[in-house]
C-alpha cells in the first residue's frame, strides 16, 4: 500500500522494454516517492522485472495484471487499486506493425488499433474521471516519433499513433481546466523487444498481394536503412526511463517531449512547409536516392541537431 506522501503510479506493459524500465527506476527513486502498480496482460511474464526490481518489489512495486484491449480488465485492475486514486497514469503499452499494407490482413490492423489507440483510450476513460474529481493528476502516453511523421511501410503504426496524439491534444485542453496535466513522451527508435518482435514477423512475411517491386523496396531499400537508424539513432529503454522520470517531475510539464534531438530536424520540416511537399521529398530522397549512403546521411542528420535545437528536446541526464 502506498504510504502518505507518495504518489501512486500505474504503468501499463511493463513486462518488457520501456515499461519495465519505466517501472524499476521509479520503485528504485532514492526519496521513496512513488508507489508503482506495474500492469501486465500475462502475469507469468514478471519474472524479468521482479529480477530487475529487486529489494523494491513488494515495497515500492506491487504487480496487477492489466489487457489494455479488454474493458472487463481494465476495470478490474482499477477496482482493486486503493480508492481507485491513481496520481500518475503511464500509457506505455503498444505493439508495432511493418510491411506494405497490401499484405497486412485487416484483423493485425485492427489488433493494432485496438492495443495503441482506443487502449489508451480504455485507460483514460477508466482513471480520468476521478483525476478530474480530485482535480490533480497526471496522464502520460507514450507516443512515438511516428506519431509526428509518417514513416514509409510503418503505415498502420503510425496512424495508430497519429489517432491517439490527436485524440490527446483535444483532451489535452479540457483536462488543464482541471488541474490534470497530459503530456506525451516521443521516442525515436529505441533498442527493445518491439525491434526484435517487428524483425521476427518480418522473417516470416509472406507477402501476399504484394507485388514483386514493393516488395523488393521493402526488404532491399526500407529494412537496410531502418537497421541503419536502429543503430545510428537508437536509445535504450533506461534512457526513455530517465525521459519520462524528468517530464513526471517537471512543475509544469511539456505537452510533447522529444527524446532524442537526432529526430528534431524531421518534425521541424513538417511545421517548416504546411503544404507537406517538403517532408514527403525529403523523406523519399533520403530513403530512395541516399539509402545507400545511410550512414553519411546519419552524419549530416547528426550535424544539423544544433544546440539550439537540442534544447528542444529532453534529455535523458
Ligand atoms: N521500441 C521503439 O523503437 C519504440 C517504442 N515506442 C512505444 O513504446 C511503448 C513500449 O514499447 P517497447 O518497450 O519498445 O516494446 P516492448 O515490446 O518491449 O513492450 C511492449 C509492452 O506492451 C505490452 N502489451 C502489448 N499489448 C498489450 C495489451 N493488450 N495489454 C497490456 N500490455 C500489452 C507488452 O506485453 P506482452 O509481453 O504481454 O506482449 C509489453 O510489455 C509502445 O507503446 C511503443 O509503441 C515508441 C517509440 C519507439
Ligand atoms: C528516419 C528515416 C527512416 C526511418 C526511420 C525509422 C526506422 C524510425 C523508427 C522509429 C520507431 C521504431 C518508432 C517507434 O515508435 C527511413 C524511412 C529509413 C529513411 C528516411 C529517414
Amino acid at each position: 500500500m502506498a504510504s502518505s506522501g507518495q504518489k501512486v503510479v500505474l504503468i501499463t506493459g511493463c513486462s518488457s522494454g520501456i515499461g519495465l524500465r519505466i517501472a524499476v527506476l521509479l520503485a528504485k527513486d532514492e526519496k521513496k516517492r512513488y508507489h508503482v502498480i506495474a500492469t501486465m496482460r500475462d502475469l507469468k511474464k514478471k519474472d524479468k522485472l521482479v529480477e530487475a526490481a529487486g529489494d523494491a518489489y513488494g515495497k515500492t512495486l506491487m504487480l496487477l495484471p492489466l489487457d489494455v484491449c479488454s474493458d472487463e480488465s481494465v476495470k478490474q485492475c482499477i477496482n482493486s487499486v486503493k480508492d481507485r486514486h491513481i496520481d500518475i497514469l503511464i500509457n506505455n503499452a503498444g505493439v508495432g506493425l511493418l510491411g506494405p499494407v497490401e499484405s497486412i490482413c485487416m484483423e493485425d490492423m485492427k489488433r493494432v488499433f485496438e492495443t495503441n489507440f482506443f487502449g489508451v483510450v480504455r485507460m483514460i476513460k477508466e482513471v480520468m474521471p476521478d483525476m478530474k474529481k480530485r482535480r490533480a493528476g497526471h496522464i502520460v502516453v507514450m507516443s512515438s516519433v511516428m506519431g509526428l511523421q509518417g514513416v514509409v511501410f510503418n503505415d498502420i503504426y503510425t496512424a495508430s499513433k497519429f489517432a491517439m496524439e490527436g485524440f490527446c491534444e483535444s483532451m489535452g485542453v479540457q483536462l488543464l481546466k482541471f488541474n490534470v496535466h497530459l503530456s506525451m513522451i516521443e521516442p525515436g527508435p529505441v533498442h527493445t523487444e518491439f525491434e526484435t518482435k517487428m524483425m521476427e514477423d518480418v522473417a516470416k512475411m509472406e507477402y501476399p498481394g504484394a507485388d514483386a517491386d514493393t516488395v523488393r523496396y521493402f526488404k532491399d531499400v526500407y529494412l537496410p536503412s531502418s537497421k541503419d537508424i536502429f543503430e545510428a539513432m537508437g536509445q535504450t529503454p533506461e534512457d526513455i526511463a530517465k525521459c519520462t522520470k524528468k517530464v513526471i517531475e517537471s512543475r509544469n510539464p511539456r505537452f510533447r517531449n522529444l527524446t532524442n534531438s537526432l529526430y528534431t530536424p524531421i518534425v521541424a520540416m513538417k511545421y517548416a512547409d504546411e503544404t507537406g511537399g517538403l517532408s514527403v521529398n525529403t523523406f523519399y530522397n533520403l530513403l530512395f536516392n541516399f539509402g545507400p549512403l545511410m550512414h553519411i546521411t546519419m552524419s549530416i542528420l547528426k550535424c544539423l541537431t544544433c544546440s539550439c535545437l537540442r534544447r528542444r528536446t529532453i534529455s535523458p541526464n
